[in-house]
This record gives C-alpha cells, structure tokens and sequence, in this order.
C-alpha cells in the first residue's frame, strides 16, 4: 500500500459519517508529527511547524495553500514569527475525513 502522501482526496460531499475517535486514533499512526484536537465538538489535526524567520513561515504558508487548492481541501493557517500553525478538519462534516490525514501527510512532506 503507498504512503499516505501519495494518496488523492475523495470527493467528499457533506454525506460522508465524521470520523470517530477510534479509527482516527487508528490513522494518527501514519502521521505521528500532527495531533488530534477536538474544538467545539470538532475533531481536527494540528501540527506546528518552526522556521528562523517570517519569511520563511510565510514562504510555506503559501505552498500549504497552493498544496490546498490543488486538492480543493483547505486548512486553517496560522502564520506568525517562526513557525506556521497548520489545521485539517473537513468543514461539510464538522470532523475528520480520511482526507484530512492525506492532506496532513503531504503537509509533512512539503517541510521535510
Ligand atoms: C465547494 C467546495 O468543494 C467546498 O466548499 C470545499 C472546499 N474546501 C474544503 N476544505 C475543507 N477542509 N473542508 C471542506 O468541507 C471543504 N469544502
């Protein structure tokens, strides 16, 4: 089986069943950098990543979003001094789809 990063997001129109704790915590395993929060009743992935500057930060923020629009699957992105807080959740379900943890995945990939 390949590796998550090399996976494709599915469509995923709103029907899809948010994802339960259980078998998210089964996936995390793929991506043991990023961390399962729930917020509001909402599961999402979080993972912080750390650069010398803002520029840099800002420099990833914008393959993140390049990254995003490609696979029309978006994240929350918090860009400051040094590092660049990245969020997965799939907003049509309020939770976690396994495209959150594709696109987790090569996020990683991006800052490796
Ligand atoms: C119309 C468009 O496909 C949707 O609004 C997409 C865009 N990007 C998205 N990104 C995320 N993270 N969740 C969504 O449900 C979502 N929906």
């Amino acid at each position: 089986m390949s590796a998550l990063h090399q996976k494709t997001c599915t469509a995923c129109d709103g029907s899809a069943p948010a994802m339960r704790a259980q078998e998210a915590d089964e996936l995390i395993r793929e991506v043991p950098d990023w961390t399962i929060a729930e917020r509001n009743g909402v599961l999402q992935l979080e993972r912080v990543f750390r650069f010398k500057n803002f520029r840099h930060a800002l420099a990833f923020t914008q393959q993140v979003g390049e990254l995003a629009e490609e696979a029309n699957h978006h994240p929350a992105i918090l860009t400051e001094w040094g590092q660049v807080t990245v969020t997965w959740w799939t907003h049509s379900i309020c939770g976690l789809h396994r495209n959150d943890f594709i696109m987790a995945a090569k996020t990683s990939k991006l800052a490796s």
